[in-house]
């Protein structure tokens, strides 16, 4: 059976709310629903997200998967400019729980319908009048749509406790915008062929955002107390150079990899090339040169000076270091790096000090302890999603799929 939608429809609806991300950059956003956590997987990637948390009723779902929202390998190696935590809660989105308060996003991609009717209010309450986040994406199937696909019983899923026609959706949410003060935009993913436009769409989804103009006039939630219904499962933070003892290690490891290049590159020369290899300004531009600091390596006592003013001029450390003065001052009293007396250089030792790994150690090397292959930033969602998700669009079913 060919897919209906392509992509299938669960994938354009994360992909709705990943490009609101790169849109909007909001700095803290929930997943409310977030069942398997496949669509926090994908905005983890969006490192303007710096507190990303998920809530679902089902512990079990999140369980199996939370360990796929830890670092990667290469996230410790690499640590990025921005802090980010992720946590996951257990608990029901129509519970008040502070620590999803006053959130720049929430997110609900095919909750709602999952909501006994009599609760529906109360989640709009909790949502909206408790909460209070700058924007919510809400999506829910369009039940003006089911008739359109080859099949559908009455309700999309055996769990769908209602499903929504276009003008009760709208109706719910133009409800909701005049109780709380926000404003709404109605949009969807999948449409409808071309004769049949006015169906909508067959994933229907309504985009709130806070009413500039009615601020403070809105109803609130009767108590606004801090209140903690829902339990922590899972917490990760990813190393960030905001981490002072990651920055450190970080800049230490760029300075000594890059010093040490220079050195053997400078090594590697005869004499008489040394001195061709004088630097000019132009070559290492790093902000010293006006202050007439030299930048060409020497010998001093058997052991070779790199200067820090060579070392600033590479990208990689001046990403981490903007002045001369700033390296200095981060280097000084680090016990990995020795500097010389007036703090201008860094002493190495003119030989090697380790052997390479000789070819029986090689031989003994069992390579890494997990045969997992892992790639970086944003290329890797797919190889996930590949892996953790079902491919197959029918056995999904509503959870994530078909509909
Ligand atoms: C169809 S799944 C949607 C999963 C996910 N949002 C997605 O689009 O892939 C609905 C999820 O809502 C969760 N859910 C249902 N009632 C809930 C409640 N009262 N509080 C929190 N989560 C609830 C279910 O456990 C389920 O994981
Ligand atoms: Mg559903």
């Amino acid at each position: 059976m060919n897919p209906l939608f392509i992509p299938p429809l669960y994938k354009q609806r994360y992909q709705f709310v990943v490009d609101f991300v790169k849109r909007h950059k909001p700095k803290k956003v929930v997943d409310l629903g977030c069942a398997d956590c496949s669509l926090l997987r994908k905005l983890k990637f969006h490192r303007n997200i710096e507190l990303l948390v998920g809530v679902d009723l089902d512990n079990s779902v999140m369980k199996q998967k939370m360990y796929t929202l830890a670092p990667f390998p290469c996230e410790y190696l690499k640590p990025a400019d921005q802090p980010l935590t992720i946590e996951l809660y257990h608990g029901s989105v129509t519970e008040k729980e502070s620590r999803t308060k006053c959130f720049d996003l929430v997110t609900c991609i095919e909750l709602i319908e999952h909501l006994l009717l009599a609760d529906v209010e109360r989640f709009s309450e909790v949502l909206f009048g408790y909460m209070l986040p700058n924007a919510v994406i809400v999506s829910t199937p369009n039940a003006d749509f089911n008739p359109l696909l080859p099949g559908c019983p009455a309700f999309r899923h055996i769990d769908h406790k209602f499903e929504w026609t276009k003008a009760d959706f709208q109706n719910w949410a133009l409800e909701v915008c005049r109780l709380y003060g926000y404003v709404v935009e109605f949009t969807g993913v999948g449409k409808a062929p071309s004769n049949e436009e006015s169906i909508g769409f067959c994933s229907q989804i309504g985009v709130f955002h806070k009413d500039p103009y009615r601020s403070g006039t809105f109803v609130r939630s009767e108590s606004m107390e801090n209140t903690s219904s829902h339990t922590l499962l899972y917490h990760v933070v990813y190393p960030s150079l905001c981490d002072n003892n990651i920055f450190q290690r970080t800049l230490v490891n760029e300075v000594l990899y890059e010093a040490e290049r220079i050195k053997s590159k400078w090594l590697g020369v005869s004499g008489e090339e040394q001195a061709g290899l004088r630097v000019s300004d132009a070559d290492f531009p790093n902000g010293c040169q006006e202050q007439g600091i030299s930048q060409e390596l020497y010998l001093q006592g058997g052991a070779v000076c790199v200067p820090l003013a060579r070392v600033l001029s590479f990208p990689s450390v001046r990403r981490l270091c903007g002045s001369l003065q700033e390296l200095q001052d981060s280097l000084q009293g680090d016990s990995r790096v020795v500097l010389t007396g007036d703090a201008l250089a860094l002493v190495l030792a003119a030989e090697e000090e380790e052997e390479a790994a000789s070819d029986e150690e090689w031989d003994e090397y069992e390579g890494p302890a997990c045969s997992e292959t892992v790639k970086c930033a944003a290329d890797c969602t797919e190889d996930w999603d590949a892996e953790l998700s079902c491919p197959c669009e029918i056995s999904r079913g509503d959870q994530n799929g078909a509909f």
